[in-house]
């Protein structure tokens, strides 16, 4: 079986437009960032949420989220540009869930030889430094090698959770999706432990409330 190459991935036309005397790379670029747009996350798929969010919904309102930090030891605006870069290589490699049989080492594998083919392929070739940039923000994110990236991290969940509880709201408690709120564990930074907290009291009273 031959092995996973983010190339292979890359629609034709995005293609095309690489193969141009003088490409706009830029262009090019947003094309792909598109395919975030457009992939919807797997793991509301998974449970028959249809017209549920995409992957670049979800790295939005973490970005906003992401601004709502009080710790004065954190660097919001890194935290803001973490959370916009962080599942960008899933533009290639799409949505793969903890349950996916993929697996972990194999995603990451896609997952990091894909971001280091669109700063070199794509953003590079326009802006040097950017691509240095989104490339240390990935990798801060995948290394959780700073305190804005575990932040982020924290955030990646919640945010999830949010959006757990307004489908479940949505679907008035018709859809049983227990298994996301295992992600409450991971989150590690008080303040966003906080937040995490508040939030599963009031879906605790909500499934309460419809029990009834
Ligand atoms: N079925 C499940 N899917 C899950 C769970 N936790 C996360 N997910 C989904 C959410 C996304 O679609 C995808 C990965 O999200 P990232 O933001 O980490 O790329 O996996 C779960 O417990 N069950
Ligand atoms: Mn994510």
């Amino acid at each position: 079986m031959s092995i996973w190459k983010p190339e292979d991935h890359v629609p034709q036309e995005i293609k095309d437009l690489l193969a141009e005397e003088q490409p706009n790379y830029v262009m090019a670029f947003l094309n792909v960032v598109q395919l975030l747009k457009i992939q919807k996350r797997t793991g509301w798929l998974d449970f028959g949420i249809n017209e549920c969010e995409s992957i670049s919904d979800h790295m939005y309102r973490m970005g906003i989220t992401s601004m709502m930090i009080k710790d004065p030891k954190v660097n919001k605006d890194a935290c803001v540009r973490i959370a916009l870069v962080h599942d960008l290589a899933e533009s290639l490699v799409g949505d793969i869930t903890p349950n996916d049989p993929v697996g972990k080492d194999e995603k990451h594998r896609r997952e990091l030889d894909t971001i280091n083919y669109l700063c070199d392929t794509f953003i590079a070739k326009y802006n040097e430094e950017a691509a240095r940039q989104v490339l240390d923000d990935w990798l801060a994110y995948e290394n959780v090698s700073t305190l804005e990236a575990r932040y982020v991290k924290d955030i990646d969940k919640f945010e999830m959770l949010v959006q757990c509880f307004e489908y479940e709201k949505k679907y008035n408690a018709a859809k049983n999706l227990d298994q996301f709120w295992s992600a409450m564990s991971s989150i590690k930074t008080d303040e966003v432990k906080s937040w995490a907290d508040d939030l599963f009291k009031r879906r605790t009273a909500f499934f309460k409330e419809h029990a009834k």
